[in-house]
């Protein structure tokens, strides 16, 4: 571990595009350039040649709990207490159905408007199939404090808002909802590998979040889930599989709960997903997280300030004090989608969020100075001289 990062050594970890400035990685993070060859290697030796031995000569059944030993640093969390795979969504539900059962007398799910669609459909699944008469309470982010009561069995919030990018304080709200006998289970898809998160510090019972964004692992990368190490022994997965019993390979027909948070394990790890991870989480070798989030402040204040001074036209969507933000800038514009089309047509990739809001991942990783300003360029000369409008940019795509 290197003191203080060296950004371009970790420019040169991705293989991006020529000519192409990347501020998409709050959505996808780019390719590491090692990972093809990883990819193959493992494709070629480890299935082709080992085939089934895999398991045992590949290393690849630990590979949830070794990933997860990588990933925990990053989130603040000890050695242990975070596992992978499946989708961010069902881990979601892994952590949702814990935290209820944790507050069985309480009715109340707390989030906030501002939650991710899917953190929400499955707050309304599992209200729906436990027919307890659970209430999802959704206050806009700013009012969530003043929703949190004895009633609430669950605070479930996604620590930066992937439209705005504002942050909520993760360490008040989870030390008002303690208090209140409130089980916590943060979102952290738009915190890891992004800005410093101390789960350890604010002592909230799960975690989960996915690891394409600023983790790199590349579309489809398995999720992560992290349960606080006093309570993972009282955990009784909803979703008990094969590979979360205590002895998967005795397959006895009754679930006995593996140790700790092995336990929110469900079936067979994505190994090829995995070897991506791994490989991109190399890059954590030589840089610091906290170094990381202060170059992403600059970069961000001064994207900010070069839109702001060139491109009257745009709404600052979000907060304007870096600590109430993540690590993406938003703003507003009725045309959004059609300006943002224009802007990737010529190099510039961000991406849209109906119904107005322009989105820049700002991944100090990869991106720099130059690429900043580039992307302030670009965008105030597509907006003031109205190159967006245009039938090609106004055509919708189906993933946008
Ligand atoms: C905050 C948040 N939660 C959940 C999801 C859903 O993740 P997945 O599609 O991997 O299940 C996403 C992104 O898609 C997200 O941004
Ligand atoms: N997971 C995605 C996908 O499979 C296709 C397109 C986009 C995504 C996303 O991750 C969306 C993302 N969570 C967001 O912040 O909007």
């Amino acid at each position: 571990m290197t003191t203080a990062t060296d950004f371009a050594a970790t420019r040169a970890f991705f293989d991006l595009p020529e000519g192409v400035t990347y501020l998409d990685g709050n959505s996808l993070g780019p390719l590491p350039r090692a990972v093809p060859e990883r990819l193959a290697q493992a494709a070629r030796h480890d299935w082709g040649g080992k085939l089934i031995g895999g398991w045992n000569d590949a290393g690849w059944m630990e590979m949830p709990d070794r990933l997860g030993d990588r990933i925990a640093p990053l989130i603040g969390a000890p050695a242990g207490s975070v596992t992978l795979g499946d989708t961010l969504s069902v881990k979601v539900y892994q952590a949702l159905a814990a935290a209820l059962a944790l507050n069985p007398d309480r009715r109340v799910i707390l989030s906030c408007a501002g939650n991710f669609p899917s953190d929400l459909y499955i707050a309304q699944g599992l209200a729906r199939t436990l027919e307890r008469g659970h209430d999802l309470r959704t206050p806009p982010p700013e009012e969530v404090e003043a929703h949190l009561s004895e009633e609430v069995a669950v605070l479930m919030l996604t620590e930066v808002d992937y439209r705005t990018g504002r942050r909520h304080d993760m360490a008040r709200l989870s030390a008002r909802a303690h208090e209140l006998g409130i089980v916590t289970v943060w979102d952290l898809a738009h915190s890891a590998g992004a800005l410093p998160v101390d789960m350890a510090g604010c002592g909230a019972a799960f975690a989960v979040g996915c690891t394409y964004k600023y983790l790199n692992s590349g579309p489809g990368g398995p999720a992560f889930i992290h349960v606080r190490p006093d309570l993972a022994q009282r955990i009784d997965p909803a979703l008990a599989g094969w590979l979360g019993h205590e002895a998967p390979f005795a397959f006895d027909p009754d679930y006995r709960p593996a140790p700790a948070v092995m336990r929110m394990r469900v079936g067979t790890p994505p190994v090829l997903q995995m070897v991506a991870l791994e490989t991109a989480l190399e890059v954590w070798d030589m840089a610091r997280i906290e170094d990381v989030r202060a170059r992403s402040v600059a970069l961000s204040q001064r994207f900010i300030d070069a839109v702001e001074a060139s491109c009257p036209a745009l709404t600052l969507a979000s907060p304007r004090a870096p600590e109430d933000r993540g690590s993406q800038v938003s703003f507003r514009h009725p045309e959004g989608y059609a300006i943002m089309q224009a802007l990737i047509a010529g190099g510039v990739v961000g991406d849209f969020r109906a119904p107005d809001i322009l989105r820049f991942g700002i991944t100090p990783l990869y991106l720099d100075e130059a690429d900043i300003d580039r992307a302030a360029e670009s965008l105030a000369h597509i907006v003031n001289r109205g190159l967006w409008d245009a039938p090609e940019f106004r055509a919708r795509k189906p993933v946008t």
